[in-house]
């Protein structure tokens, strides 16, 4: 369990953690999203005791992080990938990990199998992909079998393959009821891989809820209805007050209700309906809504509808 209170980190005139509080709970994956610049990296190095907050405090099990008895058993993080020794081989980085914190020289072979680094255990760093970096630090993050996990961007520099890999990892870690809290901007990665969402937004908090309620919060259920009639129904709905255009001549889109709705009305009309469908929007539309207030840098199009 991470609890963060209050949780504000304040760099000269930036205000990178702005007066953050939520709680990661175990056996979820909790996805803490946000675009860049947002506060995600520094919200998660005042967990690992990294960076010192300005102000408010983030617990990890209890108590500060540098108060830990055994922090790489109780938390294993992924955060800079980059920073290894690139003339060691990934296995001899590990080893020296393990030896250095006291973790049993078995862990090294469990961690690499963990983190599918195969066979480029063996090869020197330097040589290494961004997405083998990444499956290193992984390894490097699992190796002590903590409880708590913290992956600052795991996804950056995975193929496909990979990217598959991690969603499945996540998920297995939580179902063994650990804490895991993952950042991304990537908000169809989370769609697929979050219980949970945290929203950030210029260091603060926007949401914090199941993404499920996180979607439906925002009122983002569409309805399509597909009619030999759809002039009257259109008519109709917009007699009603509810937001409908054309999708084309048999069909209608309905924002912002259910299909029982629209349903209800068209039979009250007695148009035909011949197909009735509720759409969910995506995260990513929910997540622009929610966050376009809080781009810390706005582009012509938000760098988040790629
Ligand atoms: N050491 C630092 N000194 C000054 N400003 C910093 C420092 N670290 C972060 N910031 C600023 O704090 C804000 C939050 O940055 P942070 O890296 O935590 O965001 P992020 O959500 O992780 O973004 P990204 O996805 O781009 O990594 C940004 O405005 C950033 O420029």
């Amino acid at each position: 369990m991470i609890e963060v209170r209050g949780l504000t980190k304040r760099y000269g005139d930036v205000l990178a953690v702005d007066d953050l509080s939520f709680d990661v709970q175990p056996g979820k994956v909790t996805g803490f999203l946000g675009p860049n610049g947002a506060g995600k990296s520094t919200t998660m190095r005042m967990m690992l005791g990294l960076d010192r907050p300005t102000s408010g405090t983030a617990l990890v099990n209890g108590r500060p992080f540098a108060a830990l008895a055994e922090p790489l058993r109780e938390v294993g993080a992924l955060l800079d990938p980059g920073s290894v020794h690139p003339g060691r081989s990934g296995r001899n980085h590990l080893r020296v990990a393990a030896r250095t914190n006291g973790i049993p020289e078995r862990r090294v072979e469990q961690a690499i199998e963990l983190a599918g680094l195969g066979s480029a255990a063996g090869r020197r760093i330097k040589g290494y992909s961004l997405g083998m970096r990444q499956r290193l630090g992984i390894a490097a993050a699992l190796l002590a079998d903590p409880r708590i996990l913290v992956f600052d961007e795991p996804i950056n520099g995975l193929d496909l393959d990979g990217v598959r890999w991690i969603r499945g990892l996540l998920r297995r870690l939580a179902d063994e009821g650990r804490t895991v809290l993952v950042s991304s901007h990537l908000l169809s990665e989370m769609q697929q891989t979050a219980d949970r969402l945290v929203v950030i937004g210029r260091g603060r908090l926007i949401a914090d809820a199941t993404t499920d309620e996180i979607l439906r919060g925002l009122g983002n259920l569409q309805v399509r209805v597909r009619t030999s009639e759809s002039g009257p129904l259109l008519a109709g709905l917009q007699a009603k007050g509810f937001t409908a255009q054309r999708v084309d001549d048999n069909e209608l889109q309905v924002d912002d209700t259910t299909a029982e709705q629209v349903g209800d009305l068209a039979h009250a009309l007695q148009v035909p309906v011949h197909h009735l469908t509720e759409v969910q929007q995506s995260l990513e539309h929910a997540y622009i809504a929610l966050t376009s207030d809080h781009v810390e840098y706005h582009g012509g199009r938000p760098e988040e509808t790629r």
